[in-house]
């Protein structure tokens, strides 16, 4: 810097530079946050309070219309316009409400009047008594009119010490009241004691306070009364049913008897709509409650109307009740009479039932059974795999092969179980499960046919082995333990084998035939030793499935299927009648979702089943699987493979010769002995082709039909096939002691592993987790 320069500094600031010792420092001020400001840009102009009320005073006529927009945008929200149609529903209501009120207020009084009577006359005492003697009970009359008689005189007793508390009262209180008048008569309030003019002052106020509230006791008493009275006189249905809109806005709201009452009168029920008619009011034998994500309801129906009546007008009755047809569950209760209805919370079946418990820990006891799925309580359901055979069914890709594997994958972490599985078809659905089955077949080739056929011929020998081996244990115990399965020598484990798309075992020209009367016995006989079936198909008609295999199968389970007879032959005939109708599950959307019977105690269950994804990349089996392995491991056992040895001793499958009879009647009434034979032979010729009039007449002798004449030829009536049939299965059913009860459903184990779920488990999409409920032996 020159000294020029500095000097033009110091002239423009003083203060910048300064000197310093020899020499010259600039001095910088405290720098402090700052923005360049260009002046050029045009500046905010600062207004004057004169412009402020210049510019809200142009603005104030817009105010009114801003407040306007205000309130209408608050009046259109739909909380106002619930409030708004509730209000509006109500005032249209108002004059059937005022009316109803006042019958409540007489219905009220006649109440208390009845309950006086019955107190005074000590009706409930006199109608023990009066049952007492009806019924012969001597000891239990006298004890009820010594009640009555012992009460009678504590009631005498009790408004004697009243009358006499009133009359002693009455005697302090009246002649110093008399006295207190006189004084105030005679002398001037000045004159008294000071302490005699305040007790006068204070009966005065006491006294104008009293005046004061007679009024308006006056006014609020016979209100309050009539309050009471209506009260008293009240429908006895729950929750404040005034305050809500009876009206489509409010239909998801909660589920009462008088909704369920008003659906019901608008079904369109001849003897139903006249019950109504005539002031009739339906008995609930269970008043509606909540029932796990749902309300279940029990209504004695009246007479003419039962509950198939009302389960036929299903999708009616749900749209009453403003839910989906799949939510409204009217079933037939313990007789025709009685309606069970349960009604799902609304969209709550929707939701999944979350991961399996066994997903990633745990272990199974079969005889425990499987935890399956969530049932429309939101309970986990633990299927019974031990004493039970399976049917499951449905349309295509609904879940039926996902549930089979669910089984068998609850089946695999029961170190003691050993596996069989037979895929009809070409499907890689159980291919992880590979190193944990004894036996795995798939395919569509006559070579898996073959050896499905061949393993149930096994399980029959099995199934006697097993029933001999029962027979020497001590005691002969009836059936198959936990503990004799826990003896590995006995070989007595349980064994579960699974036939997916078994239609197709079932139609196979060369082994159906077999395979369907293996599959009969086995299911009739085989519970008892510890042997379980489980069939999976698409397809349950009678010409895919033996009719004697949906007849005795005790645990049905269905996923969405098209007709009545499809649902009746996976869950047993009469159940679509009865309500039971997987037919209202929607193919797709409620995919997972089947209706079962025979699971648990229960007539029916609504199961949202487990899904253990094996798919689009995504496999939760496998490791379940490895998981199975090392427990098999860990318990220092091998897979069970002990029917593979009595492979060879298997004999020739059984021919059911009053079946085929039957078969070849082929619905005529009777048709000659020559053409039974001839259709026979023509049938199955291996066995019939050598058969003589003679063998004919013996195999009817054995079944106790006789050939009859009909215009001069020796024919077999339909009739007396059709009773020996049924004659053999009623003694399969009652006197055969191994088979199985037709209809006689599985229940849950005794002590499933933890029945009811945690609070988290009552809403869907959470699963409970398993738990290891055994160590293996
Ligand atoms: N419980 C479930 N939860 C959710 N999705 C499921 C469930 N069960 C099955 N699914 C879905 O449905 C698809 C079809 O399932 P699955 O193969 O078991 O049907 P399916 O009835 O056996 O069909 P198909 O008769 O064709 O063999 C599965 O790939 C899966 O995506």
């Amino acid at each position: 810097m020159t000294d020029e320069q500095r000097e033009d500094a110091r002239r423009t600031d003083p203060g910048t530079v300064a000197k310093h010792g020899g020499t010259d420092v600039e001095h910088v001020g405290p720098i402090l946050d700052g923005e360049l400001v260009d002046d050029t840009l045009p500046q905010p102009r600062r207004r004057t309070l004169r412009q402020r009320i210049t510019r809200w005073w142009r603005y104030a006529p817009r105010v009114p219309l801003w407040l306007a927009r205000l309130v209408g945008r608050g009046w259109q929200s739909g909380p106002a316009v619930r409030a708004r149609s509730v209000a509006a529903y109500r005032v249209r209501k108002a004059p059937a409400d005022v009316a109803r009120l006042a019958w409540f207020v007489v219905r009220g009084h006649w109440r208390w009047l009845v309950k006086f009577w019955e107190w005074a006359t000590y009706a409930d005492l006199r109608a023990d008594a009066r049952r007492a003697r009806l019924a012969g009970d001597a000891e239990a009359r006298r004890t009820a009119q010594e009640l009555i008689r012992s009460d009678a005189r504590a009631r005498w007793a009790k408004l004697g010490i009243a009358l006499q508390r009133i009359v002693i009262t009455l005697r302090v209180v009246a002649p110093v009241a008399v006295v207190l008048w006189a004084a105030d008569s005679l002398m001037d309030r000045k004159a008294m004691w000071t302490w005699l003019a305040e007790v006068y002052a204070a009966l005065d106020t006491v006294w104008s306070a009293l005046t004061a509230a007679v009024p308006v006791l006056l006014w609020t008493v016979p209100v309050l009364w009539a309050v009471a009275a209506a009260f008293e006189g009240r429908d006895g249905t729950p929750g404040a049913g005034w305050l809500v809109q009876p009206d489509r806005d409010d239909a998801d709201s909660w589920i009462d008897e008088r909704m369920i009452s008003k659906a019901l009168a608008h079904l369109g029920i001849g003897p139903l709509d006249r019950f109504y008619r005539d002031g009739g009011e339906l008995v609930y034998t269970v008043a509606a409650r909540k029932d796990g994500d749902g309300t279940f309801a029990q209504i004695r129906l009246p007479l003419g109307v039962t509950a198939d009546m009302v389960a036929a007008r299903r999708s009616k009755l749900a749209a009453n009740l403003g839910r989906a047809s799949l939510e409204t569950w009217p079933t037939k209760g313990d007789e025709d009479g009685i309606l069970d209805l349960w009604i799902a919370d609304k969209g709550v079946l929707r939701g999944g039932a979350g991961q399996w418990p066994l997903a990633d820990e745990g272990q199974v006891d079969l005889f425990d059974g499987v935890p399956f799925g969530l049932s429309q309580r939101g309970l986990v359901i633990n299927a019974p795999l031990i004493g039970v055979n399976w049917l499951i069914g449905g349309r295509p890709g609904q879940g039926k092969s996902a549930a089979l594997r669910t089984l068998l994958l609850g089946a695999a972490l029961d170190p003691t179980a050993e596996l069989w599985v037979f895929v009809m078809g070409e499907s890689p659905d159980f291919d992880p499960f590979t190193p944990r089955l004894s036996r795995y077949r798939m395919g569509m080739d006559d070579s898996v046919a073959e050896a499905a056929t061949q393993a149930l011929a096994d399980l029959l020998s099995e199934m006697e082995r097993r029933g001999k081996i029962l027979g020497e244990q001590p005691g002969r115990p009836p059936k198959v333990s936990r503990k004799l399965a826990d003896k590995r020598a006995l070989g007595l484990h349980p064994l579960v084998c699974g036939i997916d798309e078994c239609h197709e075992l079932f139609q196979h020209p060369s082994y159906g035939k077999k395979a369907a009367e293996l599959a009969v016995r086995l299911i009739k006989r085989g519970r008892k030793y510890g042997i379980t079936l489980l069939l999976a198909t698409q397809s349950p008609t009678k010409d895919s499935i033996p009719r004697e295999v949906t007849r005795n199968v005790s645990c049905g389970a269905a996923f969405s299927v098209a007709d009545q007879v499809a649902n009746d032959g996976l869950l047993g005939s009469g159940k679509y009648a009865a309500g039971i109708r997987a037919t209202e599950l929607r193919i797709n959307t409620d995919r997972g979702t089947c209706v079962a019977v025979g699971i648990t105690d229960e007539t029916f269950e609504l199961v949202r089943t487990f899904y253990v994804p094996f798919e689009d990349g995504a496999d939760d089996v496998t490791p379940v699987i490895a998981r199975a392995m090392a427990l098999i491991e860990e318990a220092g056992r091998a897979i069970e493979t002990s029917a593979r040895r009595e492979i060879e001793a298997a004999g020739p499958v059984e021919v059911d010769t009053l079946a085929d009879l039957a078969d070849v009647m082929a619905g005529d009434e009777r048709v000659r002995t020559q053409h039974v034979l001839a259709r026979l032979a023509e049938a199955n010729p291996e066995h019939y082709g050598a058969w003589s009039f003679a063998a004919l007449a013996a195999m009817l002798a054995e079944h106790g039909i006789t050939a009859r004449k009909s215009h001069g030829v020796m024919t077999v009536h339909a009739a007396d096939v059709t009773a020996a049939l049924t004659r053999r299965d009623t003694e399969d059913e009652t006197g055969e002691p191994d088979g199985e009860q037709p209809g006689s459903r599985g229940v849950l184990p005794a002590t499933p592993p933890g029945q009811h779920p945690p609070d988290d488990q009552a809403k869907p999409g959470v699963g409970r987790r398993g738990s290891a409920t055994r160590d293996a032996d």
